[in-house]
């Protein structure tokens, strides 16, 4: 298994993007439309939010699940004890988000959205008949106009050292989500299970955009294309004074969204916070 960042440019880019995602759960591209420079301003202007005191005034609200999460509320992965080492912010256009950040983070959130259904168009175009047949509407169909898509912008603070044993940045899960939009993060530490139980740096260049296949995908395409388990490590030595931040899209179907026999969008997305724990 390899991560080859393909360049979103050439010619047979989606044929190789899309293998990548089949082969791994994982494509990168690079030379995309999403400009580094956006990118990085919405970090540094995050650093500061997660860094001052403001952020108290955005506590999440329980029942629309959007704002400010707190690191003694983060989440703790499917199967593990401790918390993850992570504070985070859910955007949603609808959400409360402080005035000052609102226009730049509405603005990726709408670009991001723009590629990510181009990319799923490419995910279709590139599904075998047999897998393609088993999409109930077009994919990128699937999140049009869809509210449940999310922004989060997430805050790993630099390690202390009295962190519970364990713990790491984000513990082995899967996303529950159709595929996930992840610009690399100023920080390294991003992992990929392989097949033998191993596990892979995913190449981290910074301006790489980082696409991964969810649950959801999985169920609609019949586990044609995997949703790859992956974590974030702690940094080590002198890396544990640093920060790292990073921004993955959630793209969610619109509830109504009938994913496979089983399940619609809504029913499953219930059904994994329930594991969770979140509702
Ligand atoms: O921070 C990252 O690089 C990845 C975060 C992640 O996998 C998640 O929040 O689901
Ligand atoms: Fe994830």
């Amino acid at each position: 298994m390899q991560l080859v960042a393909v360049d979103y440019q050439a010619e047979n880019a989606a044929e190789l993007f899309t293998r990548s995602l089949r082969e791994t759960g994982f494509g990168v591209l690079k030379n995309h439309p999403i400009q580094q420079s956006v990118v990085e301003s919405i970090y540094k202007n995050w650093q500061t939010f997660f860094d001052g005191e403001q952020k108290h005034d955005f506590v999440y609200n329980k029942d629309t699940q959007d704002g400010f999460f707190p690191a003694s509320v983060s989440e703790v992965a499917k199967g593990f004890k401790a918390k993850d080492i992570k504070e985070y912010y859910h955007f949603y256009p609808w959400g409360i988000c402080p005035d000052n950040l609102k226009e730049e983070l509405a603005n990726y959130y709408k670009m991001a959205n723009d590629l990510a259904k181009e990319l799923l168009g490419w995910v279709e175009q590139y599904s075998p008949e047999e897998v393609a047949a088993k999409y109930r509407q077009p994919l990128s169909s699937m999140i049009e106009g869809s509210e449940q898509t999310l922004l989060r912008v997430l805050h790993y603070p630099p390690l202390q050292g009295n962190e519970e044993p364990d713990a790491i940045r984000a513990a082995a899960h899967e996303d529950i989500n159709l595929l996930t939009i992840l610009p690399s993060a100023n920080e390294p530490g991003l992992q990929v299970k392989k097949q033998d139980g191993s596990w892979m740096d995913v190449p981290c260049d910074f301006g790489n955009l980082i696409v991964n296949i969810g649950d959801m995908l999985q169920e609609a395409s019949g586990h044609y294309y995997p949703s790859t388990t992956h974590r974030v490590v702690n940094p080590e030595g002198q890396d544990q004074s640093r920060s790292r931040i990073s921004l993955p899209l959630f793209l969610h179907p619109k509830p109504e969204v009938v994913l496979s026999d089983r399940y619609t969008a809504d029913s499953y997305l219930k059904e994994r916070l329930r594991e969770l724990g979140v509702i």
